[in-house]
Parts: structure tokens; sequence; C-alpha cells
């Protein structure tokens, strides 16, 4: 029966990464997706600038909205200082199964909790349930049209303190321009726009970084 693309790039990271290494995680995916087919993982051109926004909020709390395989999750995972928790969210089971893997094979499990469900329904039970006061970066990369309504859906539930760190994939393309407008005219957001590529490609994107001034 035929594969599907995640179940490919799960491939992919078992014949090329080593176990336990994380980055080398990162770099066979990067390379499948380079080379074999294209994939929607943040990429490396646009990883890069995730890696510098990681390594200067260095964050002890992060959410991530859409997992896919775990290519970003493990990305920044493996930044993260000891005893920093990430929380990834995932709706589409399927790939929260090769999500799982790619975390494994990464080693990063201690890390990462992955909870399957969509993010309205889950970010209201963050406090409760996954024992989280604010979060100090939240990475959104989920369904573009979620980005906005979200936002302020974890503002409203009081997961945002001052200096929480908004990262927002996709900006350009596919873009998110009511999420754009949003932190970029509100005055409770500081945003900083970082020009890139569309994973894989030449097409324009890029990342906005939205500080939360409380
Ligand atoms: C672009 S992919 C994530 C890529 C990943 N962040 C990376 O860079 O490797 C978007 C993912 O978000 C998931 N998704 C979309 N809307 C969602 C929602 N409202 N709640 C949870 N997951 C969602 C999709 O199923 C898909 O796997
Ligand atoms: O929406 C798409 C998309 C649209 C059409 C075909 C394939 C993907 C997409 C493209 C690049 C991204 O980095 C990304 O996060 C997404 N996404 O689905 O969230
Ligand atoms: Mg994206």
């Amino acid at each position: 029966t035929q594969s599907t693309r995640p179940q490919r790039i799960l491939g992919a990271v078992q014949q090329n990464a080593t176990r336990g290494d994380p980055r080398s995680v990162v770099r066979a995916i990067d390379q499948y997706c380079r080379n074999q087919e294209w994939a929607m993982n943040v990429g490396d051109e646009k990883g890069c600038i995730l890696d510098s926004v990681v390594s200067e909020v260095n964050p002890a709390t992060v959410l991530e909205l859409g997992t896919y395989c775990g290519y970003s999750t493990v990305r920044i995972a493996s930044l993260l200082p000891p005893h920093a928790k990430l929380i990834t969210l995932e709706f589409n089971p399927e790939f929260a199964v090769i999500a799982r893997q790619v975390i494994a094979w990464a080693g990063l499990e201690d890390k990462i909790q992955l909870v399957e469900g969509a993010s309205g329904d889950l970010i209201p039970k963050m406090k409760e349930q996954f024992g989280v006061e604010t979060f100090d970066l939240v990475f959104l990369d989920h369904w573009k049209d979620r980005y906005l309504p979200d936002t302020k859906l974890m503002e409203e539930c009081g997961l945002l303190r001052k200096g929480s760190v908004l990262l927002a994939d996709n900006v350009i393309c596919p873009g998110t321009p009511d999420y754009l407008e949003f932190v970029r005219s509100s005055p409770r957001y500081e945003s900083q726009y970082f020009k890139s590529h569309l994973e894989y490609t030449k097409v324009e994107d890029g990342l906005e970084k939205s500080v939360f001034l409380g």
C-alpha cells in the first residue's frame, strides 16, 4: 500500500539520522524535503531565525501550535535549557503518530509533550490540565486563519505575560493578513519582521516576532 509523506519523512530520519542526536534529525528531514519532496516544515532557512529567537528568549515554557512531523518541535527542543518544557498541539492523529516517533528518535521525549487536539479546545485547558502558568515563547505554525483567534484566546486565558514572545511562521506565504495587521497595530505588542523564504523554495516568506507588552 502507498506510504504517506509523513511516513516517508520518518523513514528518512530512521535511515539517515543518529538516535539521540536532534540536529542530525533536523538535517535528515531538511535533506529529504529539499532533495526528494517538499513538505511544510519551517525548514532550514527560517529555522536559523527560529533558532536565534529561541536562544535569545531562552524559554522555560514553550507552546507550539502545529506539530506535523515534529521538525520544528525537535529543532526548538534541542536548544532548550535543562528542565524547560515544550507543549506542542496537533489535531491530525496520523501526523501525531509520526511526530511521536521523530521526537523519540531525537531522544527528546522528556522535554516535549505532544497533545492531540485542536488549539481552540486545548488552549483554555492549559492551566488546569497541563499545569502551565504562562508561556515564555509561542511558535505559531498551524492553519493560518487560526493565528489571530488563538492569540486572542491565549490572552483571554492569561497564558501570556509581559515579555512573552510570539513567533509566527508564514506571515507572507501562505500569509496571515488579519494576524499581521493585529500584532502590528495593537499597542500591546511590539512586532518585528524577519524576511526569509518559504521552506525549500525561493518564494518570499518570513517570520513575525511579537513581544506581548502586558
Ligand atoms: C505547517 S504544519 C506544522 C509544521 C511544523 N511546525 C514544523 O515546522 O515542522 C501545520 C500543522 O498544524 C496542524 N493544525 C492545523 N490547525 C490546527 C489546530 N487548530 N489545532 C491543532 N493542530 C492544527 C496541522 O494538522 C498540521 O500538522
Ligand atoms: O498552508 C500551507 C500549505 C498550503 C497549500 C499546500 C501546502 C501547504 C502551508 C505552507 C507552508 C507552511 O510553512 C505552512 O505552515 C503551511 N500550513 O499548512 O500551515
Ligand atoms: Mg509554516
